[in-house]
């Protein structure tokens, strides 16, 4: 992990706490929580003050922290949003990484990248800028993940699997070796994709099949 600044969470939600604790276990030093909803405000997460809304964000100029995106995504774009939006204000993005995290050779994560506990990166994995891989998901060797994509808690990704922007990979789902899920394609909890998802497509089950075929 790379975090050499005071790091900013903008989420005080379930995704919000998960990356705080990420943080503080890797021993960054956390200034604030900001949050949209004002019943959070002037209250504590993991310890650390909820100052606000973004606005607060004013309160620093954009090289005097980083951010930390704890919004978290099934398919929906609020995160990438939120990312974009804070990245055309000139603010930078940690990238985020578990200390129980394994992460392999020439695997490489983007700006803001996600890994949490007890993930796995093989060799030659991408991850893309504001992508998640969450809570003890397994990416074979050289998978390349998109920008914006999440990988859910307990998914495995076989070698070269290629996952596109905003694709959405359910908790426990299963694809196998060179599987391309397209771009913004949502994989349900616990399917097994054993065919290409097209783009958009939104698959289910074991063999993994359109919803609703
Ligand atoms: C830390 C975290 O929490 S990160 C969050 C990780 N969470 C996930 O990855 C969840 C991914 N989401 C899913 O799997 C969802 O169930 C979705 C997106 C596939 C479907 O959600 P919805 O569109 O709301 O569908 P809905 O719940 O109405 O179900 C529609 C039908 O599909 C079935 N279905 C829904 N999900 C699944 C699934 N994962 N596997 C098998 N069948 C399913 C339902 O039983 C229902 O069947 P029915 O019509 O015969 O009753």
């Amino acid at each position: 992990m790379s975090v050499p600044l005071p790091t900013v969470v903008i989420g005080a939600g379930g995704h919000g706490k998960v990356i705080l604790e990420v943080l503080l276990e890797a021993g960054i030093e956390v200034i604030a929580v900001v949050d949209s909803d004002t019943g959070r405000h002037g209250t504590t997460l993991l310890g650390v003050p909820v100052v606000g809304g973004d606005q607060e964000l004013q309160r620093w100029r954009p090289q005097d922290i980083l951010l930390a995106n704890g919004i978290g995504s099934t398919g929906q774009r609020h995160r990438r949003h939120l990312f974009e939006r804070m990245k055309a204000a000139q603010y930078r993005f940690a990238t985020i990484i578990h200390p129980s995290a394994v992460i392999g050779r020439e695997a490489m994560i983007a700006e803001g990248g996600q890994v949490m506990a007890g993930a796995v990166l093989q060799p030659g994995v991408l991850l893309g800028r504001n992508a998640i891989v969450n809570t003890g998901a397994r990416i074979d060797h050289d998978c390349v993940i998109g920008d914006h994509c999440h990988v859910a808690p307990g998914a495995v990704l076989c070698g070269g699997v290629r996952v596109d922007l905003d694709a959405h990979v359910g908790a426990g789902a299963v694809i196998i070796q060179n599987m391309v899920i397209g771009e913004g394609a949502l994989v349900a909890a616990g399917a097994v994709v054993v065919r290409p998802v097209s783009a958009g497509g939104r698959v289910v089950g074991v063999p993994a099949k359109e919803m609703g075929s």
